[in-house]
């Protein structure tokens, strides 16, 4: 992974009183188009399950269908990039940071919405807050869908998310390049309108949680949470640290412990 480069956005500061921010360039242009047409050729595997409400929306909302173990080591090299660790370590304000999951948002041209949500809505640990890296692998016009946030929303944990735009300001994430990336936390309420165009909305997510973070049960959550559960956190009891290979640490202030950085685990 190519290191990051010098130029930090001064919206990153935006993060902890929006609740999200935007990084331009926070990877190389050529990194993450590299990248693209190994997650183009996983997503369409991974996604040839999908139903047509699922393919329409570009994801799967029920169930994780993305995993460290199977996928490619370029995209295992992107997820678990520690410049991008650092960047959700930072965000969280965090020592260290696991990757609890990763989902393909491959929104197609006439996709539908994604509705007003809060990801913790379906996080089986413990910790106050996970936050999410949202990085385009192809240019992202205003008609392809951004991601569209209540700014400030992450203050005020799981809200009634009716009228929701009345209560909040909303801000509509501008046009990202391959490199960019946008932020939110877990809190931050958010949503994305249709893609208007005729090409693929192509991003991925990928989720961090503070290490030292527990396992939680799933019980009366959303189906998402149970298969983060049985999937991510196998094996992992409630009331157990959530750790091991499948969320691996990819970030450690000070540096990685010797085990972690043998075997990412
Ligand atoms: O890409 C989208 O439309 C939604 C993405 C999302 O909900 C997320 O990254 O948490
Ligand atoms: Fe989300």
């Amino acid at each position: 992974m190519a290191a990051v480069r010098p130029r930090p956005d001064p919206q990153q500061s935006d993060f902890a009183a929006q609740g999200h921010c935007l990084i331009r360039a926070a990877l190389p242009a050529e990194t993450v188009e590299a990248a693209a047409g190994p997650f183009r050729a996983y997503v369409r595997d991974r996604h040839a399950g999908l139903n047509g409400f699922e393919r329409s929306l570009g994801a799967s909302a029920t169930r994780t269908v993305f995993d460290l173990a199977t996928a490619p080591s370029s995209i295992r090299e992107l997820v678990c990039s520690p410049v991008l660790g650092r960047i959700a370590a930072d965000a969280l304000g965090v020592a260290a940071v696991r990757v609890l999951h990763f989902n393909g948002f491959y929104k197609p041209g006439g996709g539908m919405a994604t509705p007003w949500h809060q990801d913790m809505g379906y996080i089986p640990l413990t910790c106050d807050a996970v936050v999410t890296l949202w990085l385009p692998l192809v240019p992202v016009t205003a008609e392809m869908g951004p991601l569209i946030f209540a700014s400030g929303s992450h203050h005020d944990g799981a809200l009634d998310l009716a009228g929701i735009d009345q209560r909040y300001p909303v801000s509509v994430n501008a046009p990202m390049q391959p490199g960019d990336l946008s932020l939110h936390s877990g809190w931050t309420a958010h949503r994305s309108e249709p893609n208007r165009s005729g090409r693929t909305r192509e991003a991925v997510a990928i989720s961090y949680f503070p290490d030292g973070a527990r396992v939680r049960s799933a019980h009366g959550g959303p189906p998402m949470m149970a298969s983060l559960l049985a999937e991510a956190l196998a094996g992992i009891e409630p009331g157990s640290p959530a750790r091991g290979d499948t969320v691996p640490l990819v970030y450690a202030h000070g540096g990685m412990p010797p085990f972690e950085r043998d075997h990412g685990s």
